[in-house]
């Protein structure tokens, strides 16, 4: 499937976006379900719906919208995706993962990812936020990657390394926001894993992926950042916590997953989400500057 979408044709897309928008985005952002948010706060925004760029694929998912946001966010040319694409919905993970790539022959140099996740770690409360350290890509080990099929050495290596993926600097930027933001006891480090969807996990499931060491399961994200380090961006990312996996077999129906809740908690907490983003961003800014 990466054969989908050549080096050419993500050159022609990004193309479109930085001359019709004559930006060049630095930072971009990939919102998770209900954080639409994240890309409202981009000022003099440019927008691109997906069915207006070429060759691009379109949202099918409730909470997500469509549409692509270039702007400025704390000083800083951002790019924001107002909804993903999933594994579920059909599509192959290099599709799912091509917009990274888009944004990388913009001129992107690091990528935040953003999602909603259920909470396996116990210490996780709904609402709270886990910054990503590292994950366990599921369907790869299954054999699905986004680099599946011939490798183009213009994006990157054909066998990258992976150890690391996840910038240091920006999660401890992270922390440091979050105790400012006085909301350090809602914000964790742990492992993220994917699951394809979109059916929400069983208890066997959810208590295999505990016994990995994985805090928090979502079915989106992994394939992205695999995509991103391919083509040596710095990636930070986190999970909104929007419920409580359940780990052991009990009859309180009120631990299934659902997604109007997700959304609900997404609502909720998109200040906070936006808040740290906008941050993190500002920190970077005036980093480079100096
Ligand atoms: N237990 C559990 N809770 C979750 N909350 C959000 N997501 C991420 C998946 N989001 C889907 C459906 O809500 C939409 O992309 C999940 C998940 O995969 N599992």
């Amino acid at each position: 499937e990466n054969a989908t979408y050549p080096y050419e044709v993500i050159q022609e897309i990004a193309d479109f976006i930085t001359k019709g928008s004559g930006m060049r985005p630095k930072i971009g952002i990939i919102c998770g379900s209900g954080l639409g948010s994240l890309a409202e706060i981009i000022q003099d925004p440019k927008i691109f719906e997906y069915e207006k760029i070429p060759n691009f694929p379109v949202s099918t998912v409730e909470g997500h919208a469509g549409k692509l946001v270039i702007g400025t966010l704390e000083g800083a040319t951002v790019m924001a995706m107002q909804g993903r694409f999933h594994f579920y919905e059909g599509y192959p993970l290099a599709k799912c993962s091509m917009p990274v790539r888009v944004m990388k022959l913009c001129g992107v140099e690091y990528l935040f990812a953003t999602n909603a996740a259920g909470g396996i770690n116990p210490r996780y409360a709904v609402g709270d936020i886990m910054l990503m350290h590292d994950h366990v890509n599921m369907l790869g080990f299954a054999g699905n990657s986004p680099l599946q099929g011939p490798n183009d050495p213009r994006f990157g290596p054909r066998f990258p390394a992976l150890v690391n993926s996840y910038n240091k600097e920006l999660i401890n930027k992270a922390i440091e926001i979050g105790k400012t933001m006085g909301i350090e006891s809602n914000v964790h480090v742990g492992v993220y894993s994917c699951l394809g969807g979109p059916n929400y996990e069983t208890i066997a499931e959810l208590k295999a992926l505990r016994m990995m060491g994985v805090d928090a399961v979502g079915m989106s994200t992994v394939h992205e950042v695999i995509t991103a380090r391919h083509c040596d961006m710095k990636v930070f990312a986190f999970s909104l916590i929007t419920n409580k996996c359940a780990t052991e077999y009990s009859d309180k129906k009120d631990e299934e997953a659902n997604h109007e809740e997700v959304m609900a908690v997404a609502k909720n907490r998109q200040k906070a989400c936006c808040e740290l983003v906008a941050r993190l961003v500002r920190e970077i800014h005036s980093n480079a500057a100096s």
